[in-house]
């Protein structure tokens, strides 16, 4: 059992503890959101990709790294939180692909000229309008389904 808590992350190896309950898993503090959009303008601008990196460009190209993250679990049956059966390899493999969708996203985000964090909070927000916690508690129904 080993503790990465130099980034201040509180993630530890292994899903469940040795009493079987959940561990505690939250990310990193950094890179923000924005750390990740300019460390992404700073790779395309040194590259001179801005010429490739168009929106449709960018979401193709975000859609193809999303079809990678689901051949990691193609053909694997359901998947327990916390990946328990899979290897540190395989374990990499996705964190490289599901980075590869963030960096696509953000930068999407900024060719969009979208302010992610900030639309974050909004729509955060209409979902708990939408989804009263009180009234969808347990159900799993669309907003739609609902007869008041
Ligand atoms: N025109 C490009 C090409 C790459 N990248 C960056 C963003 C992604 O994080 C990563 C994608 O690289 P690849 O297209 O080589 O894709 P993979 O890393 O997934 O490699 P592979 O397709 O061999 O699995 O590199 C980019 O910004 N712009």
């Amino acid at each position: 059992l080993f503790n990465m808590k130099e980034n201040g992350a509180v993630a530890q190896s292994g899903f469940r503890g040795a009493e079987g309950r959940p561990r505690r898993f939250a990310f990193s503090p950094e890179p923000s959101m924005e750390d990740i959009r300019r460390m992404q303008a700073e790779f395309t601008d040194e590259r001179d990709w801005n010429k490739f990196h168009q929106p449709r460009n960018l979401l193709l190209a975000m859609v193809g790294e999303v079809g990678e993250v689901a051949e990691l679990f193609q053909w694997k049956g359901e998947v327990a939180e916390g990946l328990p059966d899979w290897t540190e390899s395989d374990r990499e493999q996705l964190a490289h692909e599901l980075s590869d969708v963030l960096i696509y996203l953000v930068e999407l985000a900024e060719k969009c000229r979208v302010d992610l964090p900030q639309a974050v909070l909004r729509k955060m927000a209409l979902n708990r309008l939408k989804y009263p916690a009180s009234k969808v508690h347990g159900s799993a129904k669309k907003y739609t389904e609902y007869k008041d």
